[in-house]
C-alpha cells in the first residue's frame, strides 16, 4: 500500500522565514532546525524563488518531506518536519506578512550566488534592469510585488519596521565568502535607494550572521522519488537526496533568539573565514574544476569525473596549490581532502556537472581567484588554475556543459570572439586585472588551444 505524508499534529510555530526553498535548504538548515533540541519551537515558513511547484507539492503533504541520506553503500530515510509552511515566491503578501511577524526572529536565504545581484565591486548591481524596476516599484509602494531577492528582503524589512516587530537576524546560507557582509551590503544599497530612513532602523533592529554551509545536495530526480516509494512505501512528491557529511559554521548575533542549531551539530564561532576558505577553495573550487574540465572530457557527474585519472590528478594538484594559503593549516586541509575524495567518488550521488557549471561568472571569483591572486603575487603562474580558466572559456565557446549564467549572453558573445580577443575579454569579466596579466592571458590562450585540439 502506498502512504502519503500528512501531519498528525500541528506543525511547529513559525519563527524562521526562509527565502529560496529548494533542495539545499531542506537538506541543511531545515534538517538542523528539525534536529535541534528546541526544534519543536522553531517552525519555518519557506518561500520559493518564483516557481510555485515545489511549494505546492510540499503544501499537499503538510510541509513534510523525506530526506534520503545517500552513502556509498546504501540509503537512510528520515521525515523532516520543520517546514511549517511552504509558500510560492509569487505570494508577496504572504512574504510581507511572514517577515513582519513579531514571532519571527530569523530569516535564512539560499538564493544562489547570482541571486544577490552584486556588481563587480561587491555592492548591489543597481543598473541591473530587475533591480531598477524593483527600486522604482518600492519607492512608489513599499508593498509592491518585487522580484529580486534583495528587494524582497528590503520590502519585508519595511513591513517589519511598520509593524514594529522587533529584532531580526538574517542568516545567508549561500556559497559566498563573508556571505553576511555580502547580504548586508546589497540590502543597504537597495534600502538607501528606496528609503534611506530604513538604514538607521537596520542598524538598530537587524543583525546579519555569516555562515559556512557544506552538504552536497544534487537536484532531486524522478528516480529519487521512485527510490523513496520503493524503500518506504511513501509516495513523496518532493524528497531530497543528500550525502552523510554535513557542516554548518555560524557566526553572528541573534538578539531575538534562534534555534539551538549547535545541539544538532552546527559550530558557532567568532570567525567563519578559515572554514569558508577551506570549503570554498577545496570543495567548491574542486567542483568547478571538475565541472569545466570533466564535462569537456565527456563526463556527466562528479563521481565519473573523479574516476578519470586525468581529472583526479588535476584535482589533487589544485588542492596542493590551495593548501599553503589556508588559514586552517595543512593538517586540517589534508583531512578535509581525504574526506572529499570519498564524498566526490560516492557513485550513488550522481551530482550533475552541468548543475555545478552554472553561474561560473559568480562562482570562479570566490572559488579560484583568491588562490590564483596569491600565487601571482608570489611570482608564480599556477598551471592548474590556467587549465580551469581555459576549460571555462571553452565551455563559454559551446563545448562541455551547457552555459547557464547570470551573464550568459555577454559571456557567450565575448567567448565567441577570435581567441586572441576572447581570452582577455572573458578573463576581464572575472577581474579586469586578469586581462592585464599578459603572462596569464598567454597561458590560458595556449592551454585552451591544447584542450580544444585534444578533444
Ligand atoms: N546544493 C548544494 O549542494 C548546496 C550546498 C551548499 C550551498 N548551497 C547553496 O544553496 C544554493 C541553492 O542550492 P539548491 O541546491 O537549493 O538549488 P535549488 O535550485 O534547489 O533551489 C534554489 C532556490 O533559490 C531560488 N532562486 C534561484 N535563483 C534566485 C534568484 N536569482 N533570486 C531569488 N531566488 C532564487 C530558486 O527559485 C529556489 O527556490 C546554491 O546556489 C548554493 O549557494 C547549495
Ligand atoms: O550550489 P552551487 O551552484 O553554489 O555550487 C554547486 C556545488 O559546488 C555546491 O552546491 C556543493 O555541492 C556544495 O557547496 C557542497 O556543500
Amino acid at each position: 500500500m502506498t502512504a502519503r505524508l500528512r501531519r498528525s499534529a500541528p506543525p511547529p510555530p513559525v519563527r524562521v522565514v526562509h527565502l529560496g526553498l529548494g533542495a539545499f535548504s531542506r537538506a541543511h538548515q531545515a534538517w538542523y532546525t528539525d534536529r535541534a533540541a528546541d526544534g519543536d519551537g522553531w517552525g519555518i515558513a519557506a518561500f520559493t524563488g518564483r516557481r510555485p511547484d515545489l511549494a505546492e507539492a510540499l503544501s499537499a503533504q503538510d510541509g513534510l518531506y523525506t530526506l534520503v541520506t545517500r552513502g556509498a553503500d546504501g540509503d537512510a530515510f528520515a521525515t523532516v518536519g520543520s517546514l511549517a509552511r511552504a509558500v510560492p515566491g509569487g505570494d508577496h503578501d504572504a512574504w510581507l506578512g511572514a517577515v513582519a511577524s513579531p514571532d519571527v526572529r530569523v530569516l535564512t536565504t539560499t538564493v544562489t550566488e547570482a541571486g544577490y545581484l552584486r556588481a563587480p565591486g561587491g555592492g548591489l548591481d543597481s543598473a541591473h534592469p530587475a533591480v531598477v524596476r524593483d527600486v522604482a516599484a518600492l519607492r512608489e509602494d513599499p508593498r509592491a510585488p518585487v522580484v529580486t531577492a534583495p528587494a524582497r528582503i528590503v520590502a519585508g524589512l519595511l513591513a517589519r519596521r511598520a509593524a514594529d516587530a522587533g529584532a531580526l537576524a538574517l542568516v545567508p546560507c549561500d556559497n559566498l565568502p563573508e556571505n553576511g557582509r555580502v547580504l548586508d551590503r546589497v540590502l543597504r544599497d537597495l534600502a538607501g535607494a528606496v528609503d534611506p530612513s530604513l538604514l538607521p532602523w537596520l542598524d538598530a533592529a537587524v543583525s546579519t550572521a555569516t555562515t559556512m554551509v557544506d552538504r552536497i545536495t544534487p537536484a532531486p530526480t524522478d528516480a529519487d522519488r521512485a527510490a523513496v516509494l520503493a524503500a518506504t512505501g511513501v509516495d513523496d512528491a518532493a524528497p531530497v537526496v543528500t550525502e552523510p557529511f554535513s557542516e554548518w559554521v555560524v557566526s553572528g548575533a541573534f538578539p531575538g533568539g534562534r534555534p539551538a542549531w549547535e545541539t544538532a551539530g552546527a559550530v558557532v564561532t567568532d570567525d567563519v573565514t578559515p572554514y569558508e576558505q577551506r570549503k570554498l577553495w577545496l570543495l567548491n573550487g574542486g567542483h568547478s574544476l571538475l565541472a569545466y574540465v570533466g564535462s569537456q572530457r565527456g563526463h556527466a557527474t562528479v563521481d565519473e569525473a573523479v574516476r578519470d585519472p586525468h581529472c583526479l590528478d588535476l584535482l589533487q594538484r589544485w588542492w596542493a596549490l590551495c593548501t599553503p594559503h589556508l588559514l586552517l593549516g595543512r593538517e586540517r586541509a589534508e583531512e578535509y581532502c581525504a574526506a572529499l575524495i570519498e564524498r566526490f567518488a560516492n557513485p550513488r550521488m550522481r551530482h550533475a556537472l552541468a548543475q555545478i557549471a552554472g553561474d561560473g561568472s559568480q562562482k570562479l571569483p570566490v572559488r579560484l581567484l583568491p588562490v590564483l591572486r596569491a600565487e601571482r603575487a608570489a611570482g608564480r603562474l599556477p598551471d592548474v588554475a590556467v587549465t580551469v580558466l581555459a576549460a571555462w572559456l571553452l565551455h563559454l565557446r559551446g563545448t562541455g556543459a551547457p552555459v547557464r549564467d547570470l551573464r550568459a549572453d555577454e559571456l557567450r558573445a565575448l567567448g565567441g570572439r577570435p581567441p586572441a580577443e576572447a581570452v582577455p575579454a572573458v578573463l576581464a569579466t572575472l577581474d579586469p586585472a586578469l586581462a592585464d596579466d599578459a603572462e596569464l592571458v598567454a597561458a590560458v590562450r595556449s592551454r585552451a588551444g591544447e584542450l580544444s585540439g585534444r578533444r
